[in-house]
């Protein structure tokens, strides 16, 4: 079976340990959140899943073939339009040139950008416009593995939900695999089947929450309520630096 797996992984910054060690196993058409305080090293284990960063120590096993990425800050090419930029993905991977813009174009839209703002540069779009372009390269190539590292952060909370609905439909669609970073625990709740707390320095997983209600996850009220429970565990608000519930 496609998985990702992370054995005994740590990393240090010159003689600094930030993380681990850390072992975690991502499975084919699985949904992760990484959440924790600022400096527990989410992004660098994220990094070390996506290739970007060499492990100090552990090892690191990744079988899908065709993974993504997206960033808080949407890292558009600013001399390229909106439709190249979303056909990038595309055309590293070989696509011809007319497939790449016809393809490109249909996600767009699909994403409410409109056939004129995907003829402007990132420097003429706002900020949600460029991260629906952001979303749709990083979907468009039809990854088996989609990596978010606080993507949808800095977004309005319309924005934020029609995004969600979005990447929803597209895991279901595609059975892509999702391990993302979050520090908005009712995000993660709506998003994922599984939560991985992150804690301490060095950073390491301090727990692990099984979200459930997979047909529930639309409903404010098991939102809220499955969000209570987490936030009322003992080892996640350590974690956190909480007062005891
Ligand atoms: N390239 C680097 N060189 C030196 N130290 C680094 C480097 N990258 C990260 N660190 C340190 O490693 C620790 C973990 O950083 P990391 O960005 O992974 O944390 P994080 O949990 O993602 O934080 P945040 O929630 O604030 O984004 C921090 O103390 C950070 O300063």
């Amino acid at each position: 079976m496609t998985r990702l797996t992370m054995h005994e992984i740590s990393q240090n910054f010159a003689t600094r340990r930030v993380l681990g060690p850390v072992s975690m196993t991502l499975e084919q058409g699985e949904a992760v959140a990484l959440v924790g305080p600022s400096g527990s090293g989410k992004t660098t284990l994220l990094n070390i899943a996506a290739g970007l960063l060499i492990p100090s120590e552990g090892v690191l096993r990744n079988d899908f073939a065709k993974p993504t990425l997206m960033f808080q800050q949407p890292r558009l090419l600013p001399w390229k339009t909106a439709l190249d930029n979303i056909a990038l993905g595309l055309k590293a991977r070989g696509v011809p040139g007319n497939e790449r813009q016809f393809q490109a174009q249909e996600i767009g839209l699909q994403l409410g950008l409109s056939e004129e703002d995907l003829l402007k540069y990132p420097a003429a779009l706002s900020g949600g416009m460029q991260s629906r372009v952001a979303l749709a390269r990083a979907l468009l190539p039809q990854p088996d593995l989609l990596l978010l590292d606080e993507a949808f952060s800095a977004l309005d909370i319309g924005l934020k939900a029609e995004l969600y609905r979005y990447l929803q439909q597209a895991i279901s669609d595609t059975g892509c695999s999702l391990l993302m970073i979050t520090h908005d625990p009712a995000e993660a709740m709506r998003l994922v089947d599984r939560i991985i707390v992150l804690g301490g320095n060095p950073g390491h997983i301090c727990y692990e929450f099984h979200t459930g209600g997979h047909n529930q996850r639309q409903q404010q009220n098991w939102l809220l309520e499955r969000t209570r429970d987490f936030l009322g565990i003992a080892a996640v608000r350590a974690a956190f630096h909480l007062e005891p519930a």
